[in-house]
């Protein structure tokens, strides 16, 4: 609906439409009395997702206007849940006086509540970040760079920094995970944002770079951006001003929470691709949800803000040794004195110090925050007592950073009540002998019992009437009430007020005036608390950057604390961490399954360097191949935090990525089947490892035929090894490529053992030297409750095959080697789309001969010296 075609309703309803038009993709909640009220597409959107009846309020332009209504009491739950949804929601107040306004009462927007915006308590997850992102692109010497900001506006912390190409892009917007993104309309890679609802296209000016900058400036009160040292990633700042310009419109304040901005460094960071980050299960575990996950197990936080922080630092774990070595120490001060028990009580009482900070700036905060605020200052000196104790750098460094505020906790303790009310609208908040005009007026509203009690017995006394009672009404004020009985005996100066069927009430000249000013006494009282609410706010706002830092410092803190209670309770040790080369690990474990399993956990050992680079690692199905691979993973991560690690004993050396390439999973609605998400995957690997990564591949090659799987999976472990040279934990069925092992000098096998029973399979999960002997296929299949006769009819199926190609006996020994001229014939290739793991030719051998052929052929005996012809011979021979 449109301005103009408007023009034809209602002056209130003209008044909607010019509200509306501001925001056509956002509810407007119009407020109207006690009411919110919705109409139109609005209003039918809202009754499907809320569940609330769609009715029509009047006529507008000739048709019946569609109406979903919510009371205005109730609206703060009802905009929650929308925007929980993805929504964002706009409220109008009325700002005019109804009983002075001509016309509709006047309307303006209040504010706007959008899923990357919030900062109300109510309206976020506690463990969570909330992160709004703002996306820029540009090109710069024929690459696509995407300039990225984010901000926690529950936190005030705003960040920047810049990636190349699409695979970054995607990368990066798991890792934020953000809850609303802004882009330009013209953004080239709308669909790689996968966020249902949230996203929030705007006109291209909006990511201005000039005017991005200026904003940015006028925002930290700054010259210019150079000491943020951001100034050359033109792209995220264009992103950063689109973003502060967007946050400040929602909230229709200055932000004065968001002093800086910093920039993500990503070359000191070890990057993680998206794929990755799923497969570790940080957060999440494979199948969406939080349990059993690193975190879940990691997480002893005594603070929300300390679980959010341990979130950040898995997702970014970072490269700097001075950095890792400090958290290291700290972690080993805090286990060693069990700093950790002693702080933990302490902690608590902390709370989110961080979004109440924010609510401060915003001045939303309401009058439990400011009580949990000031049981947050009053344990800061005996947390900095304890840390002064245990003497560490870092923990020294945090002890200077949490500053004790003795003047603002003295004014808290004198000025709240001991148990708040909720909201300041009642008022209720201030202790007594904190200010004294408002203690005089609530005197005077409250001592009206007193007041009241004595008018009722001296009236009784001086009238002679035992019914005579005071009493109060919200309509008619205060009373004196006379039953009918007596009412004949009232005094002269009586004013009759109101006649009920059993009494009479009246008023005096003496019970108005006190009326009067009891009244007004608790409207001035409520205006008072308020006005002392705004002067609490404004001194606290003047040490925010102080209160910031030191809540940042506590959640730092307690993340350590919690590291190091980890550490102990689940006996974690401290890993080397160098710059050597190599990674080696004894009797590492899987933190998640072991807290998983009732068996106890068998722990492995790792030995990867320079010279043992590339593990091919083999194994009966459900052998744990994937557990130790991703154990040597999770391990690595840690390292990589400052956290200890579930090891006996780890060396590490620094490593730039962390990739893996694990299960196998389709993207039906990205449109890529299983083998394209493998292969994109395994692109993305081969195209940026380096030697300094981590590379883990699962059973590369299995989503397509035999052939083609093995080759695959065979040139990129050659790949792997020869040309990127990084560490590889290479698991695999195809038991050709354990033959690696000797072609590739850096390569070796390993193997999970496992063992037979009774005909039935034990699974032992150690790693051993040396390539798997049996697949125990059939075993695992009898295990999972294959029907017995398929089971038997496969043994027989199976003892067929290995009869007919004795070459390729699946189940016999080490390394298959197959004659060269075997093909497969019609049964073998029915089990090879069957089962294309259990029969595997030596395609190699067949590729090797070929090749040999070729050669031959290209030789040009005729022309060929005696000593050129003996050279090819050699070659020929050294070639096979
Ligand atoms: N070291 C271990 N100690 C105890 N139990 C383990 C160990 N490793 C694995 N397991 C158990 O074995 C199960 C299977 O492990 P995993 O998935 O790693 O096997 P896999 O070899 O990768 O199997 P597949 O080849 O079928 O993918 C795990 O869920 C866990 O319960």
């Amino acid at each position: 609906m449109t301005k103009s075609s408007s023009d034809n309703h209602t002056p209130m309803m003209r008044q909607y439409f010019g509200l509306k038009s501001d925001h056509p993709n956002q509810m407007l909640f119009y407020r109207m009395g006690d009411f919110y009220e919705l109409f139109y597409e609005d209003a039918k959107r809202a009754s499907e997702l809320l569940d609330i009846t769609l009715t029509a309020r009047g006529h507008s332009g000739g048709k019946p206007i569609p109406m979903a209504g919510i009371p205005f009491h109730a609206a703060e739950n009802y905009i929650a849940r929308l925007v929980r949804m993805g929504e964002s929601v706009v409220v109008a107040e009325q700002v005019g006086d109804p009983a002075t306004s001509k016309g509709p009462v006047e309307r303006q927007v209040a504010r706007i509540v959008t899923p990357g915006t919030i900062s109300d308590e109510a309206f976020l997850e506690e463990k969570r970040e909330n992160l709004l992102l703002s996306i820029a692109h540009t090109q710069r010497k024929g690459l696509d760079v995407f300039g990225f900001s984010y901000l926690d506006m529950a936190s005030g912390r705003f960040s920047l920094f810049e990636v190349d190409g699409f695979e970054a892009l995607a990368s990066e917007l798991q890792r934020l995970s953000p809850m609303e993104v802004l882009i330009s309309e013209d953004f080239p890679a709308r669909d790689t944002i996968t966020l249902e609802k949230g996203v929030c296209e705007l006109g291209p000016w909006h990511f201005d770079y000039e005017s991005s900058y200026r904003q940015l400036i006028q925002q930290f009160n700054t010259k210019d951006l150079s000491g943020f040292g951001c100034e050359a990633q033109t792209a995220a700042i264009a992103s950063a001003g689109a973003l502060l310009q967007y946050a400040k419109d929602t909230q229709r304040s200055a932000l004065p929470h968001i002093q800086s901005i910093s920039v993500e460094q990503r070359d000191a960071t070890v990057l993680i691709d998206g794929a990755t980050r799923k497969n570790l299960e940080i957060d999440q575990n494979l199948t969406g949800t939080q349990t059993n996950t690193l975190v879940s197990v990691l997480d002893t936080c005594a603070t929300p803000m300390g679980s959010r922080l341990l979130k950040r630092w898995l997702h970014t774990p970072i490269r700097q040794l001075d950095e890792l070595h400090q958290r290291q120490s700290a972690v080993k001060a805090l286990k060693e004195g069990f700093g950790y028990d002693l702080l933990l009580p302490l902690l608590k009482q902390v709370g989110d110090l961080e979004r109440i900070l924010s609510r401060v700036a915003l001045r939303s905060a309401r009058p439990r925050d400011l009580l949990r605020l000031r049981f947050a200052l009053e344990s800061f000196p005996e947390i900095r007592l304890i840390l002064d104790s245990l003497q560490d750098q870092r923990l020294e460094s945090l002890y200077k950073r949490i500053i004790e505020q003795p003047v603002i906790a003295n004014t808290l303790v004198r000025a709240l009540v001991e148990n708040p009310p909720s909201v300041i609208r009642d008022g209720g908040i201030f202790d007594t002998g904190y200010d004294a005009e408002l203690d005089e007026l609530i005197s005077l509203s409250t001592n009206a019992t007193d007041y009241l009690a004595e008018l009722e017995r001296s009236e009784k006394e001086r009238t002679g009437i035992q019914s005579l009672k005071v009493g109060y009404n919200r309509v008619h004020g205060y009373y004196i009430e006379i039953s009918r009985l007596h009412s004949d005996m009232a005094p002269v100066e009586y004013i009759r007020r109101q006649t009920l069927k059993n009494a009479e009430r009246f008023i005096t000249p003496e019970l108005k005036e006190f009326e009067d000013k009891a009244l007004s006494a608790k409207s001035k009282a409520l205006a008072r608390e308020k006005q002392l609410y705004e002067g609490l706010l404004d001194q606290l706002n003047e040490v925010l950057g102080e209160l910031q830092t030191s809540s940042q410092a506590v959640a730092q803190l307690d993340l350590l604390t919690s590291f190091a209670e980890r550490a102990e309770r689940l006996s974690f040790h401290c890993p080397e961490l160098h710059n050597n080369g190599g990674i080696s690990i004894q009797a590492g474990r899987h933190p998640v399954v072991e807290s998983v399993i009732s068996d106890p956990f068998i722990p492995n050992d790792l030995e990867l360097n320079r010279q043992r680079s590339l593990l091919m690692i083999t194994g009966p199905n459900m052998g744990g191949k994937s557990t130790y691979m991703r154990q040597v993973a999770i391990i690595t991560l840690l390292a990589h935090t400052g956290s200890f690690v579930p090891a006996q004993k780890a060396s590490i050396s620094v490593v730039d990525r962390i990739f893996t390439r694990m299960g196998s999973s389709d993207d039906l609605a990205g449109g890529r089947s299983t083998f394209m998400v493998e292969m994109t995957e395994t692109a993305n690997i081969l195209n940026n490892a380096s030697k300094d990564s981590l590379v883990l591949m699962d059973e590369v090659g299995r989503g397509t035929s035999t052939f083609d799987g093995l080759s695959l999976a065979w040139s990129a472990v050659e790949y792997l090894a020869n040309q990127l040279k990084c560490y590889v934990l290479f698991a695999t069925h195809y038991f050709e490529l354990t033959t690696l092992a000797e072609q590739l000098p850096q390569a070796a096998n390993v193997h999970l053992t496992a063992t037979e029973y009774e005909d039935e399979i034990v699974f032992m999960h150690q790693v051993h030297d040396g390539p798997a002997s049996q697949s125990y296929g059939l075993q695992v299949a009898q295990l999972a409750g294959v029907p017995r006769s398929v089971i038997g009819n496969a043994k027989d199926k199976l003892a067929e095959l290995e009869s007919d190609s004795p070459a390729a006996k699946p189940n016999t020994g080490a390394v298959r080697k197959i004659g060269s001229d075997h093909q497969p014939n019609i049964e073998q290739s029915n089990q090879i789309r069957e089962n294309p793991a259990s029969w595997q030719p030596d395609l190699f051998a067949e590729a090797e001969k070929n090749e040999l052929k070729e050669a031959l052929q290209e030789l040009d005996l005729d022309n060929l010296t005696p000593i050129d012809a003996l050279n090819a011979l050699y070659r020929l021979k050294e070639s096979l």
